[in-house]
């Protein structure tokens, strides 16, 4: 690689600091400056444990000690021109990494390896809920080690003296920062989350500013003390499409009228940036350690004085990026002790943990949705492999219920179709060693497998096309599906909403070019060479395209359906005219759902098939589609 920096005798360091097998990043790669304001925060948000980096992505390479290295050094950078620098973390920080989900409760150690990151402000994701092990762990490490800087405005805990608390340290913060002394409100907000464990409670939005406890706490701020700038921080996309990030708004600005109001937001796994006034800005950073968001204000304390000054980078996780924001160029000026003991600190959790133990080589990238599932001659895409060649690895096997419930038996030999839903599948899967880690980073969750036996082939052949069909079909039916949870990721559903506005502006502009990004049509300096570009995020956002520090080529996006299926047809002298499907439990509800739909008005059968669901393979730790890619690699790419 060309790269001056590790021309130097440093260049040993570079290697050691880089997690095993993991790549450098290109540090010839063009690149945005940052903008110091007088106020400067770094924001990082749905990290889900990826604080090995990203060993098979060079332009993702760093680990958490390069990052804390990074904030750091920025911190020095921003106090010498007179600036404050706030750290602020908006939850989801394990489930979709072996880091973090290889130990029980899931964040053990992946917690401890975070916590070293000096946070102003820490608050708590939905993953944070959902298993109550989980929820204790977080309540009683990460809540009093951050103390006064980890807050929750509208989550609850359940102490084991029966009393609900706030899941933090308290409802808000005020403090002052160090270098200008602004007078910080910070207040954090969570999604309308309901799938937590027994031990949690979120409050919508929409409660939230009906209670009276709220509404006081904003009249004391407003009406008695000084308050610079209102922070938001939690686990809500900021997009304008998110209704309650809109009501919070508007709520706020009662109390509020002209106080700045920042947001920091998080859980669609999105680069993106918005305006909702003119004294107001919303970030949110991305996920899995892909992105720091950086923010920086000037003039925002006086609506007197000119315009507030706003400005907003995406910040690629690697060394080049955080070197060059910081104005190092040599690997021992940047790192410091805390962040070099902190990557050796993940590289010796990893080597316990056998995350670089590998079972054969994947030998091209596949994408979630950067390739057409919907094209079945495109070999990238990650559904239709899944689809095609590895779900339908599975198995009939019992493991808890061995025993205890008959294995099912395919006696006369029906067809079989699996389906699992597109949420399941997290990231997308890179060219490079299928690792231990690769077990957890493209599909996390311990599903098990259920059974619907001897469907009609007409009825079975529709569940995939009704369960994938827009909401018109699904509020027009009798019995709405509104009540399940969504079969897409939030980053999906995002991803589709970003396709369908592309097609929109194409349409309007030229006719209609399916799955094209508008990137296409923004008249861009870049252009010219994009041949020398490598490929990454290039954000759209209210401010434009030129957030991102690093500047890339633009990835296509295509839709991502909601559900998957595989069709296998059995042999065909004995087949039957019926189908087994076969699905994750997770879509459970779904399923019966879409059955019920297909059946029509066949209420008999319906009840007859839906009586007969069992399980069909339970053993999730063997059998889920992380394993089964396992399965694939050893059968078909191994080491040669
Ligand atoms: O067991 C599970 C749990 C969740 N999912 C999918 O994940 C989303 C939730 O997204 P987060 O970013 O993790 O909050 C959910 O809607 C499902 O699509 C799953 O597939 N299996």
């Amino acid at each position: 690689e060309s790269n001056p920096h590790l021309s130097t005798p440093d260049d040993q360091i570079v290697h050691i600091d880089l997690q095993k097998g993991a790549r450098t990043p290109d540090f010839a790669e063009p690149m945005r400056e940052l903008s110091h304001g007088t106020l400067n925060f770094l924001h990082t948000t749905d990290t889900h444990g990826w604080y090995l980096g990203h060993v098979n992505q060079k332009q993702y390479s760093s680990d958490w000690g390069d990052f804390i290295s990074f904030a750091e050094q920025l911190k020095n950078c921003t106090a010498i021109e007179g600036g404050d620098l706030l750290l602020v973390d908006t939850g989801d920080r394990h489930d979709g990494n072996g880091l973090s989900d290889l130990t029980f409760p899931h964040g053990q150690v992946s917690e401890t390896i975070f916590m070293n990151a000096d946070y102003d402000l820490v608050t708590v994701g939905n993953h944070e809920l959902y298993e109550a092990s989980v929820s204790r762990y977080e309540y009683e490490n990460m809540v009093p080690h951050y103390g006064p800087r980890y807050i929750s405005t509208n989550v609850e805990y359940l102490k084991d003296d029966n009393t609900w608390t706030i899941f933090g340290n308290s409802t808000h913060r005020y403090f002052q920062t160090e270098i200008n002394g602004y007078h910080v409100l910070a207040l954090s907000f969570m999604f309308d989350f309901t799938g937590g464990n027994e031990r949690v409670k979120v409050t919508p939005i929409s409660e939230m500013v009906k209670k009276q406890w709220l509404s006081d706490l904003l009249s004391y701020y407003s009406q008695n003390k000084q308050v610079d700038i209102l922070v938001v921080f939690g686990h809500l996309p900021v997009s304008h499409q998110w209704t309650e990030a809109g009501l919070l708004h508007h709520y706020l600005r009662t109390f509020f009228p002209d106080t700045f109001i920042q947001y920091f937001g998080g859980h669609s796994h999105i680069r993106d940036f918005a305006m909702y006034d003119n004294r107001s800005s919303a970030l949110q950073s991305g996920r899995y350690c892909e992105t720091v968001g950086f923010l920086s204000l000037s003039d925002f304390t006086s609506v007197e004085t000119a315009d507030s000054e706003v400005h907003r980078r995406y910040i690629d996780f690697n060394l080049h990026s955080f070197m060059h924001h910081t104005g190092k160029n040599t690997l021992s000026s940047f790192e410091t002790d805390l962040g070099s003991s902190v990557s050796r600190r993940i590289a010796s959790a990893a080597r316990e943990m056998r995350l670089s133990d590998s079972w054969g080589y994947v030998p091209h990238n596949f994408y979630m949705s950067a390739a057409d599932y919907y094209n079945s001659h495109d070999k990238k895409s990650l559904l239709r492999f899944l689809q095609d060649k590895i779900i339908t690895q599975l198995k009939p096997e019992l493991c808890e219920l061995k025993g205890r419930q008959p294995l099912y038996k395919n006696t006369h030999n029906n067809s079989r179709s699996i389906l699992i839903n597109s949420g399941s599948i997290r990231y997308d899967l890179y060219k490079g060693d299928f690792t231990r880690n690769a077990l957890f980073t493209v599909s996390p969750f311990s599903n098990k497998w259920k059974v619907v036996p001897n469907v009609p082939k007409d009825i079975a052949a529709q569940i995939q096309g009704i369960l994938n069909a827009g909401d018109y079909i699904i509020t027009g039916a009798s019995t709405s599906r509104k009540h399940l949870p969504d079969l897409l990721s939030p980053y999906q559903k995002a991803t589709n909403a970003r396709v369908a506005s592309a097609k929109m502006l194409n349409s309007h502009l030229d006719g209609g070019i399916p799955s094209m990004s508008r990137d296409q049509h923004v008249l861009h300096p870049i252009d010219t060479d994009k041949k020398s570009l490598s490929y990454g995020y290039v954000t759209h956002d209210d401010f434009g395209v030129y957030g991102d520090d690093t500047i890339h080529k633009e990835l296509p996006i295509f839709r991502v359906p909601n559900v998957i299926a595989s069709f296998e047809g059995g042999a065909n002298s004995t087949r039957t005219p019926y189908t087994d499907l076969v699905f994750y439990d997770f879509i459970q509800d779904h399923i019966l759902w879409a059955l019920k739909v297909a059946c029509g008005g066949n209420v008999k059968l319906y009840n007859d098939l839906a009586g007969n669901v069992s399980y069909y393979n339970d053993c999730s730790s063997k059998y889920n589609v992380g394993h089964l890619l396992k399965k694939y690699v050893q059968d078909h790419w191994p080491y040669k």
